[in-house]
């Protein structure tokens, strides 16, 4: 084997969480090394967010054609050309790539080692012949489809993220085994497609989600044709001359047998820590990811895991943030300590669904009393005016009025949920929002109104119109 080389960082996956880290070290003039063994970009660029939400918004156009007797267009069926959609994903893949390639970060100053990485010992790890020495390690290898033990599975030509977004003909009939965020996302994108879908959902579809909300979504799904089913387990798969077959237990005890051409299997995820010998290291982990203390270290101080492979909250804007919080320490030794208590998230199906911060259940838990504050679309303008009127607002805060959560379902709740982030990241009063003047007519205008909710029956309290009477007196 080859001398060691020496790095102040070494990064392991180059996939949103490391490739952060990368970007952000490099600037300081430190010795970088990121080591990736396949796509550069990871799951977010390649086999996530970016083809899902490319795949979404070529569904939606479907639907808006389908959809304008409103608004007097006579609606039509879209002809469909699924090769032509694939190749639209494809493209926006192809738009963002050159971010996130191995030509930028070589350019940036960073080593970027395209190859398996293995640890030797604590402070070496191997790589495509490299033996790679350095003073912190940052394991982001991110996470992997996880695939349930269902009887039969093995046997069968399954579909998951990571080849969905590769079918060039339009599935006839998808059943999705999972209704979390990427079952319901692909669901919908797949149906507006013109497939038919059906989604087996072994406990509660979008569990992790407002249940209220969570069921404007699901409606929402299953008027358009995606069949649902919760509390459905699979229970075995088999397949015959191209029908997948899936035996499903339901509820109530009664047994289904639901057949489709094809099956995306979306139960969740695993770290991907195979093949890294994380014992050789002294990295501790479980079955749900590597184990790190608040400041994102493992059992050896000297190595940090982050994004997905930690088993938190499995998003790209946790891996950024994680990213952030590495670098201060590493580089300038700071103390710092993860917050996740104002991370968002947001599902993608129309309509979306937003959440940041305390669900209404744990807020009343911690803090006793609460308000409850909402506001529906159906009374804001510009929703009426676009005929999106469907879904809500509906934000938790404390006695004194602190923001303590938000749900929003509904149009653009994704990007309606980031003032209730900044609320609670700076420990806001729902003050804050009422007394910022918002423009006309605009769909966030649903944030103040149920924000005014929280004063809701102040001008009829007894000694406000005291007050107003003894102050109308002087004048
Ligand atoms: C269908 C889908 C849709 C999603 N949509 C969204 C969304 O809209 N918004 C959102 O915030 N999140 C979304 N996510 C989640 C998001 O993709 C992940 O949270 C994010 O990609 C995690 O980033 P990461 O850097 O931790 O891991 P990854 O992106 O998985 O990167 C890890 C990298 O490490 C590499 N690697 C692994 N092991 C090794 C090794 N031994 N040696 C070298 N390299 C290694 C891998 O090849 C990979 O490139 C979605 C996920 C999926 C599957
Ligand atoms: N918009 C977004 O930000 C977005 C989109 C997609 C994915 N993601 C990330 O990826 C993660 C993984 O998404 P996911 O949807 O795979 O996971 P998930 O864990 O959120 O949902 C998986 C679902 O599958 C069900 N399930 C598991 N085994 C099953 C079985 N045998 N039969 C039937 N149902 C079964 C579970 O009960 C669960 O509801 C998310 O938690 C999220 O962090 C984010």
């Amino acid at each position: 084997m080859t001398k060691a080389e020496h790095y102040d960082l070494c990064i392991i996956g180059a996939g949103s969480a490391g490739l952060s880290v990368a970007a952000a070290a490099v600037q300081f003039g430190v010795r970088v090394a990121l080591i990736e063994k396949g796509a550069m970009g990871g799951d977010c660029l390649n086999f996530g967010c970016v083809p899902s939400k490319a795949l979404l918004a070529a569904a939606k156009h479907a639907q808006a054609m389908r959809s304008g007797a409103p608004f007097g267009i006579a609606p039509v069926e879209p002809e469909i050309d699924f090769a032509a959609v694939r190749d639209h994903v494809r493209r926006t893949i192809t738009a963002i790539a050159p971010n996130d390639s191995e030509e930028r970060f070589a350019a940036m100053g960073v080593e970027v080692i395209r190859a398996p990485a293995r640890f030797l010992d604590a402070a070496t790890l191997e790589a495509g012949g490299h033996r790679v020495q350095a003073r912190r390690f940052v394991i982001a290898t991110g996470s992997t489809p996880a695939v349930p033990p269902i009887p039969g599975l093995d046997g069968v030509d399954y579909l998951t993220n990571e080849t969905i977004f590769d079918l060039a003909e339009r599935p006839d009939h998808l059943v999705v085994i999972g209704g979390g965020p990427i079952g319901m996302e692909l669901a919908q994108a797949h149906r507006r497609l013109g497939a038919r879908v059906t989604v087996l959902e072994a406990l509660t579809p979008l569990a992790k989600d407002d249940e209220e909300a969570a069921a404007v979504v699901l409606d929402a799904l299953r008027r358009e044709g995606v069949e649902i089913l919760s509390g459905a387990a699979v229970t075995a798969i088999s397949s015959e001359g191209g029908t997948v077959r899936a035996t499903v237990s339901l509820d109530d005890g009664e047994e289904r047998i639901v057949t489709g051409s094809h099956l995306l299997v979306a139960a969740g995820r695993r770290p991907q820590t195979g093949g890294l010998d994380l014992e050789a290291a002294g990295v501790a982990s479980t079955k749900a990811g590597i184990t790190v203390d608040r400041s994102l270290r493992t059992a050896n101080r000297r190595i940090y895991a982050i994004g997905d492979v930690t088993g938190g909250l499995q998003f790209t804007h946790v891996g950024n943030y994680h990213a952030g919080l590495v670098v201060r320490n590493a580089l300038f030794h700071l103390p710092v300590r993860a917050d996740m208590s104002a991370i968002p998230w947001v599902t993608y199906t129309d309509p979306e669904l937003a959440h940041v911060g305390l669900g209404e259940a744990e807020a009343r838990e911690r803090h006793g009393e609460v308000h409850v504050l909402r506001w529906p679309f159906a009374e804001n303008d510009r929703a009426q005016a676009e005929g999106r009127t469907e879904g809500f607002v509906k934000v938790i805060a404390s006695r004194r009025g602190r923001v303590l959560g938000a749900d929003i379902v509904g149009p653009e709740a994704g990007e309606l949920i980031q003032p209730w982030a900044l609320a609670i990241s700076s420990k806001l009063t729902v003050k804050a929002m009422i007394e910022t003047v918002l423009p006309y007519p605009t769909l966030g205008e649903v944030n103040k109104r149920a924000a005014y909710v929280y004063y809701t029956g102040l001008p009829e309290r007894p000694w406000i119109r005291r007050l107003v009477r003894w102050l109308a007196k002087l004048g």
